[in-house]
């Protein structure tokens, strides 16, 4: 069964501080106020934002290793999913939100502001194919593209210990036996919390076949 949306709440207010679930709040409005200018979630998902999106995205958060700031990128952001609520509970992180389209980037450059993370929260308004290469502890991906398109375009972003974290709702093993035979690397498929037939890949030390390996950065 999924998650209700006051199960949802519950899982983040017992996860965070008063002022990080305060920051949550206040994303959740800005994104339902939005929404008459831009479509940037699915409508029919509206009422279910604490469980489709925001703990959807949240969860990802208990998979990074607790340590020093990390560097994080986020491609295909849209509203911020799941990278600016990421960046909300993690206060050490320095985040790359990637996202191409003009009215996107710019909700996203004003959410930062108004949230008051604009200092580590960067937003890379263009295509990620047009963004220069720089290597990212953390790569993520929610809704963006299927793996075969995914790693080629997103590998220069990354480095030996790249942590790779890509909710891929129902197709995620699909999608992983798509690129068995180009890519290697530790790949797991996590089931999603909020969604009972959907799943995360979890991947690290992804590198093309046949290719010597990276320096650790
Ligand atoms: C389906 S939406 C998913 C948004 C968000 N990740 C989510 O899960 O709600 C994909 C987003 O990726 C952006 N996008 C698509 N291709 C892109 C590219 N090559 N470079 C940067 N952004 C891209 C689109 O503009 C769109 O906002």
């Amino acid at each position: 069964m999924s998650m209700t949306e006051q199960e949802a709440r519950a899982w983040i207010e017992g996860r965070v501080p008063r002022g990080t679930m305060a920051g949550l709040e206040k994303l959740v409005a800005m994104i339902l106020d939005e929404m008459p200018r831009q479509n940037l979630i699915a409508a029919s998902t509206a009422e279910s934002i604490w469980t489709r999106h925001i703990v959807d995205s949240a969860q990802l958060v208990p998979m990074v290793g607790k340590g020093g700031p990390l560097r994080w990128i986020d491609l295909g952001s849209g509203a911020g999913f799941p990278g600016m609520v990421v960046a909300l509970m993690l206060p050490e992180l320095r985040m790359t939100l990637v996202e191409s389209r003009r009215k996107r980037i710019d909700f996203l450059r004003f959410m930062a502001e108004s949230l008051g993370i604009a200092d580590r929260v960067t937003v890379a308004g263009q295509r990620l194919e047009m963004l220069e290469s720089s290597p990212h502890d953390v790569i993520s991906a929610r809704a963006f593209a299927p793996l075969d398109r995914l790693l080629p375009l997103a590998h220069r972003f990354s480095h030996d210990a790249t942590l790779w974290l890509l909710p891929k709702g129902r197709s995620a093993a699909s999608e992983l036996e798509a690129v068995t035979t180009s890519w290697q690397g530790d790949f797991r498929v996590v089931p999603s919390m909020t969604d009972p037939e959907a799943a995360i890949i979890v991947a690290s030390q992804v590198q093309p076949r046949g290719k010597g390996q990276k320096g650790r950065r």
